[in-house]
């Protein structure tokens, strides 16, 4: 079988309307710039960001040494019978090994949750076999510290040494990099942020661990490297820019992604992270609407706000095709990505809006009283309770309530369906999205709290304002102390939930959040309450 080819399509009528964008980007050498590492791309407000951002571009070389590296340690691992591996790390540090090990077939098991339930199913395995990948560049990310805390005592109880179980992967001068009870600390190029970090330690070290071929991401995206440095307009980077630039100008915030048999499995949620963090500030942006497949509600009928794009092949109703191996796509994307952000005339590599949700919940988590004063429903129905923010309803039926919200959506705007709950037991949550989508005409997504907040949630409080937030929380049959921390796993999700949707609602976004006192009956009773909305 021949090497899959790395190429993009574009429709001829958004072509058309890329054509002159395409050519300002040849003629002002943005894409030998890039490669180059040219900080002065964004403009001045960008420079300073920029200049330790970029070092991405040449992973495909840099990073070779890696390999070596994480063979030696993954032999060494095996010889002792430690074959499972789990991965902590929220946003760029967990998606894209996420992404290639599910591609390959590889099993890792990815910690992003505060849920008690699944990461008491994550400790259940079987530690005897177990390393902990502790990925987090920064550090300090709340979530990935609890797990290291959650899992270090749990080793210690089986008579296991942590300090020969936990593998580190982190910037240089993080807390992380000092930490005494680990194996081995993979300190990753500090010039690269959270979600250009594929081809980086955080993306290689967790996924190689777990038995990825790590050497062929990196051939990979070598082959396309020449491509995408070119100021041709031939150069799929530049010309998939373009047509984002273009549809957005043409009033097309949105871009839905599909998979149209890629061969890879996942990679909208990579993708997502990459545009929705990159370009959602200042209040434009491109939000990601990843969908099912090429049939879902919100592709093939999409309004004259969204794109349909195909990850994979060219399909039915895609305005955007983008094919190619995994590690080409990696490097295309970032490249298109960042390109964008130049036409969109924002900084790609900053998260101003990040930072709000986490200190609410930070304060939250301070203050006990608060949080519990947030527990009396407005109303109740049946095992969901309702929690409406300022000017939403809370009368009614289930289904009345939700009519209302759905109705809420401006035109051109979007619903978000952001769940705080199991992602492997609570799986059926995410049918909501395409239900929602099928029985109301509205672009709507899907993320699960708190790994959305390392996504989308930029672009909830910094991109187009147009949204609003269904929040999902659910009632756990067990908690899970932090060891070492006044807090729960349980209490923090829900100290995030409230933290965010208190945010969304000082921006004015209307917000309604039903907590499923019995999780499976509740998303029952929610998906009969959905299914009534077009009657
Ligand atoms: O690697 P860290 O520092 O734990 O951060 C994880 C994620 O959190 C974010 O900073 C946003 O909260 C992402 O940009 C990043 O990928």
């Amino acid at each position: 079988m021949g090497a899959q080819q790395t190429g993009v399509t574009v429709d001829p009528a958004l072509e058309a309307a890329a054509a002159p964008l395409l050519d300002q980007l040849a003629a002002d050498g943005v894409a030998s710039k890039l490669a180059a590492q040219d900080a002065t791309l964004w403009g001045s407000d960008a420079e300073s960001e920029a200049s330790i951002r970029l070092s991405w571009t040449g992973l495909h070389r840099t990073s070779r040494p890696l390999i070596g590296e994480i063979e030696a340690l993954r032999n060494d691992l095996r010889s002792e019978g430690v074959d499972r591996v789990v991965l902590a790390g929220m946003g760029g540090s967990s998606l894209a090994p996420e992404v290639i090990t599910a591609t390959e077939g590889v099993s890792l098991t990815v910690l992003d949750t505060t849920d008690p339930a699944q990461v008491a199913d994550a400790l259940a395995g079987d530690l005897d076999r177990t390393v902990l990948v502790v990925s987090s560049k920064s550090g300090t990310t709340v979530e990935t510290d609890s797990h290291r805390r959650v899992f270090a005592a749990a080793f210690e109880e089986e008579g296991i040494d942590p300090a020969r179980r936990i593998v580190v992967v982190t910037d240089p001068g993080s807390p992380l990099a000092e930490l005494d009870q680990c194996r081995k600390v993979f300190l990753a190029d500090p010039h690269v942020g959270g979600r250009y970090s594929a081809l980086t330690a955080f993306g290689l070290v967790p996924a190689g661990l777990a038995g990825a071929d790590v050497a062929r991401l990196l051939d990979q995206a070598a082959q396309v490297a020449d491509v995408v440095a070119a100021d041709s307009h031939e150069n799929p980077a530049l010309r998939l820019a373009a047509a984002f630039g273009a549809a957005h100008d043409g009033g097309a915030e949105k871009l839905v992604l599909a998979d149209t048999g890629s061969g890879m499995t996942g990679f909208g949620d990579w993708a997502e992270q990459l545009i929705a963090e990159s370009t959602g500030k200042q209040g434009t942006g491109l939000l990601p609407v990843v969908v099912e497949g090429p049939e879902a509600p919100g592709f093939h009928d999409a309004g004259d706000d969204a794109t349909p794009v195909a990850t994979g092949p060219a399909a039915d109703g895609a305005r955007i095709a983008v094919d190619g191996p995994l590690g080409a796509q990696f490097l295309l994307w970032e490249s298109a990505v960042a390109i964008a952000g130049r036409l969109l005339g924002i900084d790609p590599f900053d998260q101003p809006d990040v930072e709000a949700a986490k200190k609410a919940a930070r304060s939250l988590l301070d203050d006990p009283d608060a949080l519990h004063a947030t527990s009396v429903p407005a109303a109740v129905a049946g095992t969901v309770e309702i929690y409406a923010s300022a000017g939403t309803s809370a009368d009614g039926s289930l289904a009345d309530i939700l009519r209302e919200f759905t109705g809420a959506v401006p035109d051109g705007g979007y619903l978000a369906v952001q769940a705080y709950l199991d992602r492997l037991d609570d799986a059926s949550a995410a049918l909501l999205r395409s239900e929602i989508a099928k029985r109301t005409g509205v672009a709507t997504t899907f993320g699960w709290g708190p790994r959305f907040l390392h996504s989308t949630g930029q672009y909830h409080k910094g991109g187009h304002q147009n949204g609003v937030f269904l929040q999902l929380t659910g009632a756990s049959e067990e908690d899970l102390q932090v060891p070492d921390r006044p807090y729960t796993l349980g209490t923090l999700q829900l100290a995030q939930a409230l933290g965010d949707g208190q945010v969304l609602t000082d921006h004015g976004r209307p917000v309604l959040r039903l907590h499923l006192t019995d999780r499976a009956a509740g998303l029952a009773e929610l998906v009969r309450a959905v299914q009534e909305l077009d009657r």
